[in-house]
């Protein structure tokens, strides 16, 4: 098994993947394993220190996740985060219980211990991010409190000789402004790890993994147009022979204006030759009468498979899907490592269906957008394919609230073109991280040239945002959503109301199903 120098053990946070990637932008290589990963198979990666994450779950609670007992008897550096302090006070004898307020959000931390290794060149009173209901009562026998906030006197404790820390925040989220910091000065000073590994070392290691694991038989790599999956058919061009490799892209009936014909050119310019089916019949069979979210994209997902395996049935030897999925789309659709909830159903993740006899090649599938991006210019993509807003597989459907039908598409297609169009020239496509419009199946009351009208709504949904897994809405001058707005209203016949989104992921999400 290869070495992992720090592995991190996944009680189930939405942001344990962050833990992770932070290390690795530090250069140091990270994996998740789930919480009850056994000791065998944690001793067998050498790691040089542990992470334990967050986690919804109380410690108290009769059904809490453990870990293998053996993890505290490594004499290894641990680091808690959150739920993962919890475990280590309980473990040492101290005691945790349910606060009286639950802390979500910004607090400033107060080094108490300026000598504390993992605070090396930590800037005081920096701002960390606070998610829990449970808190540390008592701390265990030798540990001591090195940094306290305004409502946690035990926000962070250790045990020096031990090499044991506890944050009761998250350093992983990107509102932890010195958290990448300290998760670095954990791994080099108390874990002894070195910086050398990057994005050139993943790209080299991913493609030696593909050829070992597709080996003579052909793959099928499902394309998009999107970032992920032209990374994903650029590393399969690298690692395999022409003829192994088939790529395939889906006109849905789901994609934007002119999408395809963008992507047919795109792939001529990659020079990867690109099979393009037509299947707009089958998957408007497929979502007639569907109005429930999950059930949508639970159809699109096997659509799709069905697409492939029919054509991977003109080929021989077809044993591999190759799919651009992220991390994002694994975390929100099935609980992956750990005991993580389900947010939404990703066509390629949650909505495949039992009966895929293909075996699954995702090389991305640990990694965030912006990791791919970097991993995008180190492959030599052309920065405007690198630089394209995401698009979901399950394209415009999941922006149709109700039902999906033609009309319904067109004034997405429509109003998304001029979106678009406006942003491009106004300079903001690239300063904000994704755009698009929602049709909200809400009817309202205009009035249009001295004529009452009543019809569609509109929602201008733009979002900043660096990984995808949170966000806040884009904070565009009002002069830039007036012109989208009244271009909208006044070129597309059946929308009368433009609005435009002002929630953050979380509590929403970016999509709106
Ligand atoms: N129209 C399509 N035809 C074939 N495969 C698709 C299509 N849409 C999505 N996929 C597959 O599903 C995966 C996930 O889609 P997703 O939209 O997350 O990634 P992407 O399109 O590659 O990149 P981006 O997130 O930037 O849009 C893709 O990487 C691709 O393998
Ligand atoms: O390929 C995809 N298949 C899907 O089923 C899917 N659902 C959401 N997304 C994209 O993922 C990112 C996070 O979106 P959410 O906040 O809505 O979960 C955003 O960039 C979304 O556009 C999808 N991509
Ligand atoms: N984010 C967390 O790890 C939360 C831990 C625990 N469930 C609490 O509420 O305190
Ligand atoms: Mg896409």
């Amino acid at each position: 098994m290869k070495q992992v120098p720090i592995l991190v053990l996944d009680f189930g946070s939405q942001y344990t993947q962050l833990i992770a990637r932070k290390l690795r932008e530090s250069g140091v290589y990270t994996e998740v394993v789930p919480y009850r990963e056994s000791i065998e198979d944690i001793k067998a990666r050498k790691p040089q220190g542990i992470i334990l994450s967050g986690g919804p779950a109380s410690v108290y609670a009769e059904d809490a996740y453990k870990p293998d007992e053996g993890i505290w008897d490594l004499g290894l550096p641990i680091l808690g985060i959150c739920y993962g302090m919890q475990l280590i006070t309980q473990h040492f004898g101290g005691s945790v219980i349910a606060a009286d307020h639950h802390e979500y959000g910004k607090a400033k931390l107060h080094i108490e211990n300026e000598n504390s290794p993992i605070f090396k060149d930590v800037a005081q009173d920096s701002i960390v991010w606070m998610s829990h209901g449970d808190r540390a009562e008592r701390l265990p026998e030798g540990f001591e409190v090195v940094g306290t906030s305004e409502n946690s006197p035990y926000a962070a404790i250790a045990n020096e000789s031990k090499h044991i820390y506890a944050f009761q925040f998250h350093p992983e989220v990107h509102h932890s402004v010195e958290g990448t910091h300290m998760l670095k000065n954990f791994a080099k000073y108390i874990c002894g790890c070195e910086s050398t590994w990057n994005m050139g070392s993943f790209a080299k290691e991913k493609i030696a993994q593909i050829r070992a694991q597709v080996g003579e038989k052909k793959v099928l790599c499902g394309v998009s147009g999107g970032v992920d999956s032209s990374v994903v058919a650029a590393m399969l061009h690298e690692a395999l022979p022409k003829e192994q490799l088939i790529c395939v892209f889906v006109d849905q009936g789901l994609l934007r204006k002119d999408e395809a014909e963008q992507v047919q050119d795109m792939f001529k310019l990659l020079d990867i030759p690109l099979i393009t089916i037509d299947a707009k019949k089958e998957f408007m069979e497929a979502l007639a009468g569907v109005t429930d979210p999950e059930q949508k994209r639970k159809a699109i997902g096997e659509k799709f498979i069905e697409v492939f395996d029919k054509e991977a049935g003109k080929h021989t030897d077809v044993s591999f899907l190759a799919q651009g999925t992220l991390y994002t789309d694994v975390i929100e659709s099935v609980s992956v490592k750990g005991p993580s909830k389900t947010i939404k159903s990703h066509h390629n993740v949650g909505g495949l269906p039992d009966w895929m006899t293909f075996e699954l090649v995702e090389p991305l599938r640990e990694i965030f957008k912006d990791e791919v991006r970097k991993l995008g210019l180190e492959l030599g993509l052309p920065k405007h394919m690198i630089g394209r807003h995401p698009f979901p597989g399950p394209g415009l459907a999941i922006r149709v609230m109700g039902e999906v039908n033609e009309e319904a598409l067109r004034l997405l297609r429509e109003s998304d073109a001029i979106m678009q169009e406006e942003l491009r020239s106004t300079g903001y496509y690239d300063k904000v991280w994704q755009a698009f419009t929602v049709l909200l199946n809400v009817q309202s009351v205009g009035v249009m040239g001295d004529n009452r009208t009543y019809d569609n709504t509109v929602c201008v949904r733009m979002v900043e945002s660096v990984d995808g897994m949170t966000a806040t809405f884009a904070h565009i001058p009002h002069d830039v959503l007036e012109g989208i707005s009244r271009r909208i209203i006044n070129e597309i016949d059946g929308i009368n109301r433009v609005v435009y989104d002002i929630s953050s992921k979380p509590p929403a999400t970016i999509e709106w199903e």
